[in-house]
């Protein structure tokens, strides 16, 4: 199969389309009944007008006949019309939906590599505002593209029928507004694609300085912010402006079609009527055909706008929709696999890692085992490659093979989704939703057979008693990313998060970095006693943290420089050693 990528936006577009196919298969049906009865309502008018030059009492049945006619066409053509345009729309709709869903499930596999390469903002404007245009190309401008077809088709050859000569003197403008059109729609698109990407700039923009609005105000400088805001607005305007001109000059172009096609009719039908080649009644109705295909032409203009934004639109989700996903992202485990996962623990051998903008190792040759049901500990200065370590474990960060082993299999070889269902990581700054309490913590996990009440997560995050003083108590809302609460509560809430369910490891990142010495204690006990998992890994400045762990590894410049309990480091390791001492000084505090 051609990889996606390679795929014209035209194929892309229709295997959505596809998803509808009955709907559009009867609705290009009700189009064209609606063109058929569109052209056959001018031939009763010519008949009756022709009837009304003649002998009007002769001609009174064929009369009421031919209006009539007229009438009863006009009627179920309103009904075939309506009927069509809700084929055409409601698959427009539920495509914007189902690409909706696509670019979020996407989004939702993607790796941090995607996420350092494209601003969340622009992300947001793609799949906010980009997809109206697709939404437009798969419902409107679908409908025109067949009912201009079906009207450029069936109009001349009725026209052809009356008078073939004065039907090619029509096509004549028609041939020129098309070419003109062509050249402008072209142009357009280009211009719509910089607006575009324009549009998600100043959403990333705006983001960006929302997001850091309480910095703006404290530094004083709100000016700057509406400056740097106002310059991108102005941009959008400036490309807008082009977009509204070539508009401006081309539609009249495509409007007047019709109006030069009724001066060739009543000039050259004129002198046709004078020979006596034509009647009133055929002039008339070949009038009604000019307009008839004026209305796809006035139409025309607005659905090329439409059209090349739509595609713009297009390539746009396709910058989400085409990215590759790991291929080993799709390959998962079974479910006995995973309850089997970790039942011989973690192997770390020789592990070294180099961020990429680096050129010396964050990590260096680190080997150390985490058996099932045992406590680690990391204890390091700042900068010393703690985060480093725990991301090269839950594969937050990339690292080669041959270096961590689950159970004896290279971690590589696991899917990142898989991995991570079973390493719960939570790291000093938690992120939280702007949600509930309540929501937070049970976050997509209540179905689990084994997940905790409430209550108990609440208690064991010693969050419970806080949380019963807050106004609606587990319903209270914590703002965006948790800005209601302070960082201890918030970091409080994600431990009970994480004690919510159970998970084969659980990392727990400086957690406890934000809390005062004596919650530090209850939630240590809490960790140690009601475990949730079967190996946990405690990483933190503080040696009085990790006092109860089985094993502690003891980093410095990326280096594991010591390994044992606390007991054996206290003799073994004299940094260690300093650093518990100095800290029992300083009442728990951090390494100095
Ligand atoms: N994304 C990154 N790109 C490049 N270098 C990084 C990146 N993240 C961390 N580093 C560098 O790696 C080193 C170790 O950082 P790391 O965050 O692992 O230390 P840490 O021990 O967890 O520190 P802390 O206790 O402050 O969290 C630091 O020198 C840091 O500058």
């Amino acid at each position: 199969m051609k990889p996606a990528s390679k795929q014209s936006n035209a194929r892309f577009l229709l295997t959505y389309l596809l998803h509808h196919k009955k709907s559009y298969g009867l609705g290009i049906v009700f189009i064209f009944l609606t063109n058929w009865l569109a052209v056959n309502i001018p031939i009763h008018i010519g008949l009756s007008i022709d009837l009304l030059t003649g002998e009007l009492e002769k001609n009174q049945d064929a009369l009421i006949y031919n209006v009539s006619m007229v009438v009863v066409f006009a009627v179920v053509m309103i009904v075939t019309r309506t009927v069509s345009r809700i084929l055409f729309f409601n698959p427009g709709r539920a495509i914007e939906r189902e690409l909706k869903n696509d670019a979020f499930s996407k989004l939702t596999q993607l790796q941090k590599e995607f996420y350092d390469q494209h601003e969340t903002g622009k992300l947001i404007s793609i799949v906010n505002n980009d997809i109206n245009g697709v939404r437009a190309l798969a419902g409107i401008v679908m409908l025109q593209i067949f009912n201009i077809g079906f009207a450029l088709s069936l109009t001349p050859v009725k026209m052809w029928e009356i008078s073939p000569s004065l039907t090619l003197y029509c096509i004549i403008p028609v041939v020129v507004t098309f070419f003109i059109a062509h050249r402008a729609i072209a142009h357009m698109r280009a211009m719509t694609k910089k607006r575009m990407e324009e549009l998600q700039t100043l959403s990333s923009h705006t983001i960006g300085m929302l997001s850091g609005i309480e910095e703006i105000k404290s530094y004083q400088v709100q000016p700057w912010a509406i400056a740097e805001f106002a310059e991108h607005n102005q941009a959008i305007l400036k490309r807008s402006l082009i977009l509204a001109r070539i508009r401006t000059i081309v539609l009249p172009i495509i409007t007047y079609t019709d109006r030069i096609m009724k001066v060739l009719i009543l000039s050259v039908g004129g002198f046709y009527l004078i020979n006596q080649d034509l009647t009133i009644g055929e002039i008339t109705a070949l009038l009604s055909y000019a307009t008839l295909l004026a209305i796809p032409f006035i139409s025309l203009g607005m659905i090329f706008s439409a059209y090349q934004t739509g595609m713009v639109s297009l390539e746009s989700m396709r910058k989400i929709l085409d990215q590759p996903v790991d291929q080993q992202e799709s390959e998962h485990l079974s479910e006995a696999e995973q309850q089997q996962l970790f039942s011989a623990g973690i192997q770390v051998n020789h592990l070294s890692y180099t961020y990429p903008e680096n050129d010396q190792p964050t990590l260096k040759d680190i080997s150390f085992d985490i058996i099932p049901g045992q406590t680690l500990g990391i204890l390091g200065k700042v900068g010393s490659g703690k985060s480093t370590l725990v991301n090269c474990l839950n594969r937050y960060l990339d690292i080669d093979s041959g270096q961590i082993y689950i159970d004896g299999n290279d971690v590589t070889r696991l899917s990142k989704q898989d991995l991570r269902s079973a390493v719960r990581t939570i790291t000093q700054e938690p992120f939280l939703f702007s949600d509930s309490v309540a929501n937070n913590i049970s976050f997509g996990g209540s179905d689990h057979p084994d997940a905790l009440s409430l209550e108990t997560a609440l208690t064991q995050g010693d969050m419970y008693k806080e949380v019963q003083q807050f106004p609606e108590r587990e319903n209270t809302l914590v703002g965006e990313k948790g800005i209601l609460l302070s960082g201890g509560q918030k970091q409080r809430l994600s431990l009970s998060r994480a004690m919510y369910t159970p998970s084969k490891l659980m990392v727990l990142d400086n957690v406890l970095s934000a809390v005062d010495n004596k919650t530090e204690r209850y939630l240590l006990d809490q960790i140690f006693n009601k475990l949730r998992s079967d190996c946990t890994l405690i990483v933190s400045h503080r040696a009085s943290v990790l006092e109860k762990v089985d094993q502690i590894l003891v980093l410095e410049g990326g280096e594991i420089i010591a390994k044992g309990s606390h007991q054996q480091l206290m003799q073994s390791s004299a940094f260690y050693r300093e650093t518990w001492e100095l800290q029992q000084e300083s009442n728990g505090g951090n390494i100095p």
